[in-house]
């Protein structure tokens, strides 16, 4: 068995009431698929409506930050706010510091992002040193590991109902 992963979750969780925004890059698009799909399986597991599970997507992962930012004000001026948003990228190294910049400068937003946006913006993105790593996250590699996909998903209505009641 599997140590690394999120596993189960501590309690049962209701998604029933929440709005999920997933926002993913278009950069690597087999990988970014399959983590898509594994996240709105668990969405959809822990009760989150399929019509409140809106997808939007950007170029990169460098994106991914500012995307969020206007995805979450986008929602808010609608009259329909975003409970959590789950920012998707798959960051795999070449031979430049390319990789490096966008992995450091993408991380350190997205956590900042929790605190300016005051909701839950789950770190959805791969930094992998090569195809294989990314493959086998997105579980594309039979019998390796599990899809991270999931694990976001869960950990977006977690972080969306844990402390709101
Ligand atoms: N190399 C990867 C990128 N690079 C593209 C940037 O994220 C960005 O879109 C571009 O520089 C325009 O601002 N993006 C990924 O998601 N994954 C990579 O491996
Ligand atoms: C700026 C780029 O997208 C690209 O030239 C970076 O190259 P690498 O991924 O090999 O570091």
């Amino acid at each position: 068995m599997a140590v690394k992963g999120l596993g189960e979750l501590d309690q049962s969780y209701d998604g029933s009431n929440l709005r999920i925004g997933i926002l993913h890059a278009r950069w690597n698009k087999e990988i970014i698929q399959a983590l898509v799909e594994g996240a709105k399986k668990r969405l959809l597991e822990l009760g989150v409506k399929p019509e409140n599970i809106i997808i939007e997507t950007v170029p990169g992962s460098f994106e991914l930050p500012f995307g969020s930012k206007l995805f979450h004000d986008k929602y808010k001026k609608l009259g329909k706010p975003l409970d959590a948003i789950i920012p998707i990228g798959v960051l795999i190294k070449g031979s430049t510091m390319h990789f490096e910049y966008i992995c450091d400068s993408v991380t350190h937003q997205i956590m900042k992002l929790n605190f300016e946006l005051n909701i839950p913006i789950i770190f959805g993105v791969l930094t992998c040193l090569t195809d294989e790593q990314a493959q086998a996250r997105a579980g594309l590699i039979e019998g390796k590991m599990h899809n991270h996909g999931e694990d976001w998903g869960a950990a977006a209505v977690e972080m969306a109902t844990k402390f709101y009641n």
